[in-house]
């Protein structure tokens, strides 16, 4: 596990030196007149070491401040070849990616697990230039157009007067603004639902969101929406669990995404597109497709897969990598355009605009994480944090004094054409279509498609946020808003809120439900997954040692959970001690012949009844079922299994996990 840093050897020299390279005899003490001091302005290393220190920070990211990233390979599967000319994305190209996931409100040390949209921007270095794909983990947004991003963002942060709540959308001002600005409602809908609280970064798709515009080798145009599907199915975490979680690890996605790369469980998605035609209307079945607070159900437009994407390599310093990689939606390559999504548009000016400060200077694409891996000559010259050397006397275009240097590239070679889309003849005006008016029939669409108990989360996570809000106005409002969606959805919050449920004002729309919106069924590998297994003083220690193994040889992660740190029969390292484990790490828990010895210890007791609590898988082998039935727990119960060994468990478990939880335990309860 990732408490340690575990990314390979210094790269630095084996002497300590000043930033001038001078070896230094001593760090620790400052240059003094005499013994007692005082300190001499003289002493260089003291001055330089703290004036570094004292500009060591850059600002934090306006949004998304927290998140963790990753690098790895995408590989084209050539599908995609027929409506785009893009080279990455034909048949077997191979190319390198940088991934950083985040959550949008919180700040850059605020916990992983709070309920919020996740940002999911992948960077590849392809051989024609940077493409990045700027997506959440949402396929639709607050806003429809860009003007309003400041808004709900300073809705959704805290308070300006007291600065809280950190990383929050429980609070007035976040709630007053979606419940005025109804067009937020689908976006925060989903934001209720347990897709606001990933179990993993593994475990999300990955949205472009927007429309984007895909050029073909003949010059044919048709209109896109990019899919991540993540390999590991899409999983939430429970709301207790998400709490808990932002106490006992606020790391608890980093580390996760960190430690599955390094066990070899690594991380994959494929990348797909849904393709419309691009007609003058730019709609598909009467869904505006400029429109980025609806979606296309995937039954009327299926993903089709065009290549896969594997996370592989941890970064070796996160502030070089994770904190300083800057994407942004305008890096675009021949064969994939945007489109005149006003939401898009403003985002192609925010990016840069916003790096320039958070990145000091117009120089942020030579920092190597953004350093294009084709080659670049782009005249652009001199600023703040200038790497390179530019030769010749000529940064201007044409010229005669560098041979003309450097061409431009026509068709053939490559370049990016502006795609001659034709612009409306029309008068300026700050209006939009019709059809952007209607807020709440994608909604009810999602509502809709849910299944009972991801309705019932949905409901527990409106109670929540709208409890928190002190303004009686401001919850009415947005009852108002789930009456317009659905009035049961509506009825159930009011009920928890002890209020009435208004009466929706507009008619229900009546669309059919998207079975592809529901992150329950099938099942999916155990990758990363992690087990807790109990022990006691005297649990066998070569059986518990032969588990362990068996679960990492399924890329799932063991941790052993005894008394005490000392290593059980004197070699099984142990990862937790019963009062450093917490059930919110475990996606399922072992508890081994030999436990029954620690009794009724409460710290077992707790973990096992959460485990069980929360659903998740319960196996138990030898005199552990007794330890199982104290905590009040009777076996068998759907997920929860007494086993005759420990490899009977180990070769159980990848089959439970599979679904992530045992929902039946819910239908139970
Ligand atoms: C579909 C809508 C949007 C999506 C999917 C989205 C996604 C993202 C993601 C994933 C990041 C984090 C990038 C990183 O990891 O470094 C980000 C950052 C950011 N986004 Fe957006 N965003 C959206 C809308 C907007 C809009 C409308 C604006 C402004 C008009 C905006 C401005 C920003 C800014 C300023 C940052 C910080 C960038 C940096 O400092 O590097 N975003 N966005």
């Amino acid at each position: 596990m990732t408490d340690t840093p575990s990314s390979g050897a210094p790269d630095q020299t084996e002497w300590l030196t000043t930033s001038g390279g001078v070896r230094l005899r001593e760090t620790d003490r400052s240059l003094k007149a005499g013994e007692r001091g005082p300190t001499l302005l003289q002493d260089h290393h003291l001055r330089e070491k703290i004036t570094h220190f004292d500009h060591e920070r850059i600002p934090e990211r306006v949004v998304h401040a927290r998140g963790a990233g990753a690098h790895g390979t995408f590989t084209a599967y050539g599908t995609a070849e027929t409506v785009t000319s893009a080279g990455f994305l034909a048949e077997g190209r191979e190319t390198p990616v940088f991934v950083r996931f985040s959550t949008v409100l919180g700040s850059r040390g605020s916990a992983d697990t709070v309920r919020d949209t996740r940002g999911f921007a992948t960077k590849f270095y392809t051989e024609e230039g940077t493409f990045d794909l700027v997506g959440n983990n949402i396929p639709v947004f607050f806003i429809q157009d860009g003007i309003k991003f400041p808004d709900i963002i300073h809705a959704g942060k805290p308070h300006p007067d007291r600065e809280i709540p950190q990383a929050q959308s429980a609070h007035d001002t976040f709630w007053d603004f979606v419940s005025l600005h109804t067009e937020a409602q689908h976006h925060t809908l989903w934001n209720m639902s347990d897709r606001g609280i990933a179990r993993s970064y593994r475990m999300m798709e990955g949205f472009g969101v927007h429309t984007f515009r895909l050029i073909n080798a003949a010059g044919e145009t048709s209109l896109a929406k990019f899919h991540w599907k993540p390999k590991l199915g899409v999983h939430g975490l429970l709301w207790e669990e998400a709490q808990m979680l932002g106490g006992f690890d606020p790391d608890f996605h980093r580390r996760d995404l960190a430690d599955a790369i390094e066990a070899g469980a690594h991380p994959e998605w494929e990348l797909g597109v849904q393709v419309f035609p691009d007609t003058p209307q730019q709609t598909y079945e009467g869904i505006d497709l400029l429109d980025p607070t609806k979606l296309v159900p995937e039954e009327i437009a299926p993903v089709q897969t065009i290549g896969r994407l594997v996370l592989d390599r941890n970064p070796d310093n996160f502030f070089a990598e994770t904190e300083q990689v800057a994407f942004h939606v305008g890096n675009l390559v021949p064969g994939i355009d945007v489109t005149d999504d006003a939401l898009m548009q403003a985002r192609l000016f925010s990016y840069v605009d916003t790096q320039l400060t958070r990145l000091g200077g117009p120089n942020f694409n030579q920092i190597p994480v953004n350093r294009p891996h084709a080659p670049v000559n782009d005249m652009l010259r001199d600023g703040f944090h200038q790497d390179e050397v530019h030769r010749g006397v000529a940064p201007y275009h044409p010229n005669s004094l560098d041979a003309g240097c450097p061409f431009l590239a026509g068709d053939p070679q490559g370049a990016f054409l502006d795609n001659p889309v034709r612009v409306p003849e029309t008068a300026k005006q700050r209006e939009q279509p019709a059809s952007f008016d209607d807020h709440f029939s994608q909604p009810r669409l999602f509502w809709l498609s849910m299944t009972p108990v991801e309705k019932q989360h949905i409901v527990a996570a409106y109670a929540f946020e709208l409890g928190k809000v002190h303004e009686p106005a401001i919850r009415e409002r947005q009852l108002q808003c789930l009456a317009e969606i659905a009035p049961d959805l509506c009825g159930g919050v009011a009920a928890a809120l002890g209020l009435t449920a208004p009466s929706p004002k507009g008619e229900l729309a009546d669309p059919d439900p998207s079975p592809a919106l529901s992150m329950l069924g099938g099942s999916y590998p155990p990758d990363g997954r992690t087990v807790g297994i109990v022990v006691g003083p005297d649990s066998p220690a070569e059986e518990i040692d032969g588990l362990c193994a068996a679960l990492r040889g399924s890329l799932m992660m063991p941790m052993v959970v005894a008394p005490t740190a000392a290593p059980l029969g004197g070699d099984v390292a142990v990862q937790r001690t019963f009062s450093t484990a917490r059930s919110v790490e475990f996606d399922a828990l072992v508890v081994a012949d030999g436990a029954a010895a620690v009794g009724s210890d409460p710290h077992v007791m707790l973990l096992v009844e959460e485990i069980f609590r929360h659903g998740k898988a319960l196996l138990a082998w030898g005199n552990g079922v007794e330890v199982v039935a104290t905590a009040g727990i009777a076996v068998p119960a759907p997920g929860v299994k007494a086993e005759e060994s420990s490899s009977i468990a180990a070769a159980e478990l990848p089959d439970l996990l599979g679904a992530h939880r045992s929902w039946e335990r819910f239908a139970l309860a």
